[in-house]
């Protein structure tokens, strides 16, 4: 059965990058996947002083509203880059955390969807054809821990 995901409050509210799972990623510290990825817009481009500000957001609501800021300049390869960026930030937010890992896991070999309906990017949108990169993002981190598991496992 599909496993759809949206708000942190909903079930499997954990699978959202609004949720309140920092990592640490480059010796900084980043309270949600949120504000990393939000950020990371911005490295490397003229606005780039928006950075510290993203880091610093109360939420990550807040921390969205900054980078999804249409007068700012976005870094030009950002298309190019955004989805490895976020699959970095979602893998290691998953190593980190051990209570979310273990709900990832137990999910099985389900589908899983953001059920954003206004995203069909990341998510699936209000018709739900979407692309859902971050489904797909989430599965593949789900395999590869899987994997990384099992050879700690055969090596321990
Ligand atoms: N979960 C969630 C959202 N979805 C998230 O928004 C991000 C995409 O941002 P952008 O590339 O700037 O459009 C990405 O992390 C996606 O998972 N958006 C929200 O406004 N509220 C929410 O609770």
């Amino acid at each position: 059965m599909t496993i759809y995901f949206y708000k942190v409050w909903q079930p499997y509210g954990c699978f959202s990058n609004f949720s309140p799972h920092g990592i640490h990623i480059q010796g900084t510290y980043w309270p949600t996947v949120e504000h990393y990825y939000q950020a990371q817009k911005f490295v490397g481009s003229t606005d780039a002083a928006i950075i510290p500000v993203i880091h610093a957001a109360a939420t990550p609501e807040e921390a969205a509203a900054l980078g999804r800021c249409s007068t700012r300049q976005l870094r030009r390869d950002w298309d190019l880059v955004k989805t490895e960026i976020m699959r970095e930030a979602v893998l290691k937010k998953f190593i980190t955390h051990i209570d979310i890992r273990e709900v990832l896991l137990k999910t099985g070999d389900e589908i899983l969807v953001e059920n954003s309906p206004t995203d069909s990017f990341w998510g699936c949108g209000a018709n739900r054809a979407g692309l859902n990169h971050l489904g797909k993002i989430l599965m593949s981190v789900r395999e590869e821990i899987r994997n990384l598991l099992s050879l700690t496992v055969i090596y321990e």
